[in-house]
């Protein structure tokens, strides 16, 4: 269990509430001014990531009260709780261990006092064979012919990590193995993919923890009525259909042998779950070898999370400074830039990853929260984003404070367009921090040959703020370790936070309200009768979709 504590009310926070009127009165650009040092004091190594944090509103003061907040609010017990296999999904009454699923150093983890590791390992073990089989092509389909197609069908958590895996460690795919994903239930997404596949030389992973999920059962019960249309017979279902998922019933109900069943448990979260079965799509793809040093880059940044001092700690600051915008300079999104095209599914991950975790009104003794919790995440890869919503990150009314994340060595190096995408990463935080004055702008005009009056007329709109606050995560190379290490240290800012704002971070009843009132709303939907038992609104238009869907 974790205590229940209202950081607003702690000393840590006050203090925090009056150095902000104190530091605030300094830009960014005049605390680098200040401080030759600056750089050095705020980045911190971590084996091929570098993070540099110095281009925000803070200074050493401002880290060491944030790093108090952090203890007053029992953070490191939380940390060492959640390792631990503590009871702290309290409203589902589960452990949270998906820390325990990239445990590489293979000591016990107790759940219940049982040892995990024995059950994490003979799944780890059987994901090997299977994927080794399919890979070298001894898996063969129900005419004899080896896997070409994956098609992974699964909704959230279930979908969400092995698409952004998948296409961010691209490179390391094997070549004539493809893999696609379904997850919306509209009709479209499975019979879109369907078109480019073959029965013969397809493999479906039903990929679901509860395996009750609609849109999944769905798409998975179209798949298979595809795949017996073609000829093949219900015996010939354990040769192309998988199940990854906790639940045993529901997969043999389906019809999936339980022997080609991918287990995990209930202490995995859906949207923590890319480092348990739900990974044999990315551990098809990029081969086992490479699924294991992703879960190995996981795991050394699980040891450096919990075995570094809270202000050296790369998740522990990165939550901090989250806190901080969000908290106490009422920033209410945080935007997610990779500059590597292979991420670009990365900050979409984010967004269940942490929107989920986080979106939450009611803290950890069910009172309704007196401030904000979760920001909004978002955000697209670069350069693409600096053609689209930049403008807004420079000069609009919102403070948004942004990640901008890049390899220094790219996979495809073409011509020097790698250089010009780094440039452009550098260029930005800089050119968020510094702005533009209105002295400079003025004598950029007066070279132009404009009359003075157009000066004056343009001068305004020309004239960029600065002091915009940014992180920059460098690494060396997106390999899958380094990928691993990136995904732990923002799953633990997701806690950092979480423990702070004093809320649940791994249930999401919040999910749930919709699903229940589209079960509801289905079989009004089989005939033309007249509904009247909503409210007029969501009558009216059920009403119309009846006229107009013959
Ligand atoms: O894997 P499942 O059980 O199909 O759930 C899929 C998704 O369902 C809901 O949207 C949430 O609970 C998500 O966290 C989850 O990832």
């Amino acid at each position: 269990m974790l205590q229940s504590i209202d950081f607003t009310q702690t000393k840590a926070f006050l203090t925090l509430k009056s150095h902000q009127k104190t530091i605030s009165k300094k830009t960014i650009k005049e605390l680098f001014e200040e401080d030759p040092k600056r750089f050095k004091k705020f980045t911190i190594r971590f084996q091929d990531i570098l993070l540099d944090y110095s281009k925000n509103r803070i200074n050493g003061r401002t880290m060491a009260y944030l790093v108090k907040l952090a203890e007053e609010c029992e953070l490191e017990d939380a940390i060492a709780k959640m390792f631990a296999g503590d009871e702290i999904n309290q409203t589902e009454g589960r452990a949270v261990l998906h820390t325990a699923l990239r445990n590489r150093s293979n000591t016990p983890v107790m759940v219940d006092g049982k040892d995990v590791m024995p059950d994490v390992n003979r799944v780890l073990a059987q994901m090997e064979s299977f994927s080794e089989s399919v890979r070298s092509g001894e898996w063969k389909g129900y005419t004899g012919n080896k896997i070409k197609d994956i098609v992974n069908i699964g909704i959230g958590g279930s979908d969400l990590g092995p698409v952004m895996v998948t296409e961010a460690l691209k490179p390391y795919a094997k070549k004539g193995l493809n893999v696609h994903f379904v997850s919306n239930v509209d009709g479209t997404h499975i019979a879109e993919t369907l078109k480019k596949v073959n029965p013969e030389t397809t493999l479906f992973m039903i990929a679901s923890k509860t395996f009750t999920t609609q849109e999944t059962m769905a798409n998975a019960g179209a798949a298979k009525e595809w795949f017996l249309r073609s000829g093949a017979e219900e015996g010939d279902v354990k040769k192309h259909f998988v199940a990854l998922s906790t639940n045993e019933k529901g997969v043999s109900a389906f019809g999936i042998d339980t022997k080609n069943m991918f287990e995990f448990w209930d202490w995995v979260g859906g949207r923590y779950s890319l480092w348990s079965a739900i990974g044999l799509s990315i551990a098809c793809s990029i081969g086992y070898k490479n699924y294991v040093q992703l879960l190995e880059g996981a795991h050394v940044m699980d040891i450096h999370f919990k075995s570094t001092p809270l202000g050296r700690n790369v998740p522990v600051v990165l939550g901090l400074l989250g806190i901080w915008y969000n908290n106490f300079y009422g920033a209410e999104s945080h935007a997610i830039l990779p500059y590597d095209q292979y991420m670009h599914r990365f900050a979409a991950y984010f967004q269940q990853g942490d929107m989920e975790s986080n979106g939450k009104y009611v803290d950890r003794s069910g009172q309704v929260v007196s401030y904000q919790t979760g920001p909004i995440i978002w955000g697209e890869p670069g350069t693409n984003g600096q053609h689209a919503f930049y403008q807004l990150i420079h000069q609009g009314t919102k403070l948004i404070p942004c990640d901008f994340i890049a390899p220094a060595n790219t996979h495809n190096p073409v011509g020097d367009q790698h250089r010009m995408l780094l440039a452009n990463y550098f260029a930005q935080t800089e050119a968020l921090m510094n702005g533009k004055d209105e002295d400079q702008v003025e004598a950029e005009l007066k070279t132009s040959g404009l009359s003075a009056e157009e000066i004056a007329f343009l001068k305004p709109f020309k004239v960029f703020e600065g002091n915009k606050p940014t992180n920059s995560i460098l690494m060396k190379k997106l390999t899958p370790k380094v990928l691993g290490s990136l995904l732990a240290m923002y799953e633990h800012k997701i806690f950092v936070q979480g423990v702070i704002w004093n809320i649940f971070s791994f249930d999401q009843w919040g999910v749930e309200l919709g699903k229940e009132l589209a079960k509801n709303i289905y079989p009004e939907l089989q005939d033309d009768t007249e509904v009247t038992s909503h409210d007029a609104s969501t009558n009216g238009l059920i009403n119309t979709f009846k006229k107009w869907n013959k």
